[in-house]
């Protein structure tokens, strides 16, 4: 999609959206306009590269900027707007939803793993099944990690990281379930207690155990039900689906599978801090701190043994 940025790049675009989310809550107008010039800065130059790189290239495409750039020169946005304003916007909206969500959930699945040792293990021994001890985890890997996945939808009910999705405004007046929602109402939709609803989930829904999916044919995206919608549902739900979880079950994998992990300390998994920080998205509130012991026989990938 996008070539990978440079680490000063990522620095400067972290800082710069953890610093207008700061702002909002204070209310800060004058440092988040501050933050939009830095943030412009820095894709203003992303663009220009891409610009000079593609002449280079004799406009060959590479990535998504590049997608964005030739349908701005192309005859066929001429009728719409589509300018350079516009591929910032998409940049900005691109990067502001996809940085802090894959990271809490894999932070949130990896806490649960800390406080049931059990279920580590389990997935441990899944990886060790599938994989072998002596190279590391591949993409290719991926659809066979059945308990990984169902650990991962387990996160995600309990700790969807965005737990009243992002707000809607109703087109037309509508009653559903009796409710009567007017035309023009803003609307939540929480994700958080639809994910610890027993009369959905059973009465242990707010105990984490992933065996409830065994056997159960559900998906993301509330094709058939509505129990499970981290990534919202319908047209406006997440674009990135695919993408993160891709990324979330091979950080996961790979981590469980190189380390075996322990809390500092000797402190007890039932100690762990599990409060929750409560935003657009939520993060834990405290820092996750473990310790890695290398559990694998070697670092070779399977295409160098
Ligand atoms: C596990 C990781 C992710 C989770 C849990 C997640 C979750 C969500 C959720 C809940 C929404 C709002 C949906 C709604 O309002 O109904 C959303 C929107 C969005 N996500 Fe993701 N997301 C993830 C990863 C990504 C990635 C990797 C990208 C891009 C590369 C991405 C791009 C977007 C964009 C652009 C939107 C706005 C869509 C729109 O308003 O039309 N997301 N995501």
């Amino acid at each position: 999609m996008f070539r990978p940025l440079r680490r000063e790049e990522v620095g400067s675009l972290v800082e710069i959206v953890k610093g207008a989310a700061e702002d909002r809550r204070a209310g800060l107008l004058p440092r988040m306009k501050a933050a939009s010039k830095s943030f412009d800065e820095v894709v203003e130059k992303i663009i220009e590269e891409h610009i000079r790189d593609a002449k280079e290239q004799n406009g060959q495409v590479r990535d998504f900027i590049d997608v964005m750039l030739s349908l701005m020169e192309s005859n066929s946005m001429k009728q719409v707007q589509f300018g350079k304003d516009n591929i910032k916007a998409i940049i900005l909206d691109v990067l502001g939803a996809a940085m802090d969500t894959s990271v809490n959930v894999v932070n949130w699945a990896f806490a649960e793993l800390l406080r049931h040792p059990k279920l580590m293990k389990r997935v441990q021994g899944e990886l060790r099944e599938v994989v072998c001890v002596d190279r590391i985890v591949e993409e290719t890997d991926l659809s066979k990690l059945n308990y990984l996945n169902m650990v991962i939808k387990e996160t995600m009910r309990l700790h969807p990281v965005a737990p009243l999705l992002v707000p809607r405004e109703s087109t037309e007046d509508i009653t559903i379930n009796g409710y009567f929602i007017p035309k023009k109402s803003r609307v939540l939709v929480n994700v958080w207690t639809i994910g610890r609803d027993t009369n959905a989930w059973s009465e242990d829904a707010e105990e984490f155990n992933p065996d409830r999916f065994i056997g159960v044919d559900m998906d993301f995206v509330g094709r058939h039900e509505f129990q499970l919608i981290p990534f919202g549902s319908g047209r406006r739900s997440c674009p990135g689906m695919q993408l993160g979880l891709l990324e979330v079950q091979l950080i996961l994998a790979q981590l469980l599978h190189c380390f075996n992990w322990e809390l500092p300390d000797g402190a007890s998994p039932c100690d762990l801090d599990m409060t929750e920080k409560f935003n657009l998205t939520m993060a834990r509130a405290s820092s996750l701190h473990c310790i890695p012991n290398y559990r694998l026989n070697t670092l070779k990938t399977s295409k160098t043994t």
